[in-house]
């Protein structure tokens, strides 16, 4: 994309490096339009790896200087204290917040502290909630009377398994998603415990999340989650509905895809976007989807429309 490498670069922060962490460092590599201004981390620089060795690893962001927007990779449950500590500082905020019945309330909280700071935040910006979001958005405008069915995987979810983790007695979990049909999933999960854990325990602390709750769930130990996990996913979208009053309109999205990198795609888009936004917290069906991509809009309108 002509004119990207003479602009003023995004400075980023990571937050937390965890698997979407790991995969959001590449993305931003790969992004000519962006520079990385270091990594937060809960240990800091201690144990740093080999792979950020290149970057400042810090505890508190602060100490990072100038940074335009913090890309929240920690767990869904606590992006929202993130979000609010880094609004305060007026820095730009984007995660993959994934519990869909929080968003609507995590948005009308996160609204007038980032008017009241001058920032822009941007949740729910993965792949679901993300991404398929905004071909839900377009589905439900394409044919405004119908039924959509979002059938994940069978795959890894991410959000799924780092809330087994957090479960007492667990020392590492994954958490498969099976689709049942017309929406509906079978959760499949595999924990390694921590000696001396009760499987019943840990199964029922499980199954009463609200992650779980209102599925189908099935708990079994293994000796090593190393040895099962594929981080691979998908998803099959599906409406059926109709346009005007012409009915059995009939349509489709697929996707097959490695969860973390595809979120961290996402999420990279999304702090781009978040620069050239006003002041405001935003899910992804708000923000125009040419602002996702680098450079000039007229080139792009040229190539895509
Ligand atoms: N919307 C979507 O489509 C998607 C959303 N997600 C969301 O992304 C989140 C992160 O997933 P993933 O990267 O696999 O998670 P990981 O557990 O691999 O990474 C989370 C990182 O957050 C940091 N962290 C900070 N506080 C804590 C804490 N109290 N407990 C654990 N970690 C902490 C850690 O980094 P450090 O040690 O460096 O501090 C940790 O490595 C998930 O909760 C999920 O909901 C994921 C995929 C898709
Ligand atoms: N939010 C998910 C991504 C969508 C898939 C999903 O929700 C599931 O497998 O249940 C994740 O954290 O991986």
């Amino acid at each position: 994309m002509k004119g990207i490498s003479n602009m003023k670069k995004i400075k980023a922060a990571v937050v937390g490096y965890g698997n979407i962490g790991q995969y959001t460092i590449e993305a931003l590599e790969a992004a000519e339009d962006f520079e990385i201004a270091g990594v937060v981390r809960r240990n800091g620089a201690a144990d740093k790896p080999a792979a950020l060795a290149p970057y400042h690893v810090v505890k508190d962001i602060r100490d990072l200087g100038a940074v335009d927007v913090a890309i929240l990779c920690a767990p869904t449950r606590l992006c929202p204290d993130y979000a609010k500590t880094y609004i305060a500082l007026g820095i730009n905020t984007v995660d993959s917040y994934d519990i869909h019945t929080g968003i609507a309330e995590y948005r009308a909280t996160l609204m007038p502290l980032c008017q009241q700071h001058d920032a822009v935040s941007v949740i729910a910006a993965g792949w679901d909630p993300g991404s398929d979001s905004v071909v839900r958005t377009l589905m439900q405008g394409l044919t405004p009377k119908g039924l959509t069915y979002t059938n994940f995987g069978p795959g890894m979810s991410m959000g799924h398994s780092v809330c087994v983790r957090s479960k007492a007695g667990v020392r590492n979990a994954l958490s498969v998603t099976i689709p049942k049909g017309e929406g509906l999933h079978r959760r499949m999960v595999y924990v390694e415990l921590e000696a001396g854990a009760d499987l019943a325990a840990v199964t029922q602390a499980i199954k009463e999340d609200p992650y779980f709750a209102h599925d189908e769930t099935h708990v079994f130990a293994v000796d090593s989650i190393d040895d099962v996990r594929d981080m691979g996913h998908g998803v099959h979208l599906v409406r059926k509905g109709v346009s005007g009053k012409t009915q059995n309109q009939r349509l489709e999205f697929s996707m097959s895809i490695n969860n973390p990198a595809l979120t961290a795609q996402t999420l990279v888009n999304v702090a781009r976007a978040s620069t050239r936004l006003s002041p405001a917290c935003y899910t992804m069906v708000e923000i125009p989807v040419i602002d996702l991509l680098p450079g000039d809009r007229s080139e792009w309108i040229g190539k895509l429309v």
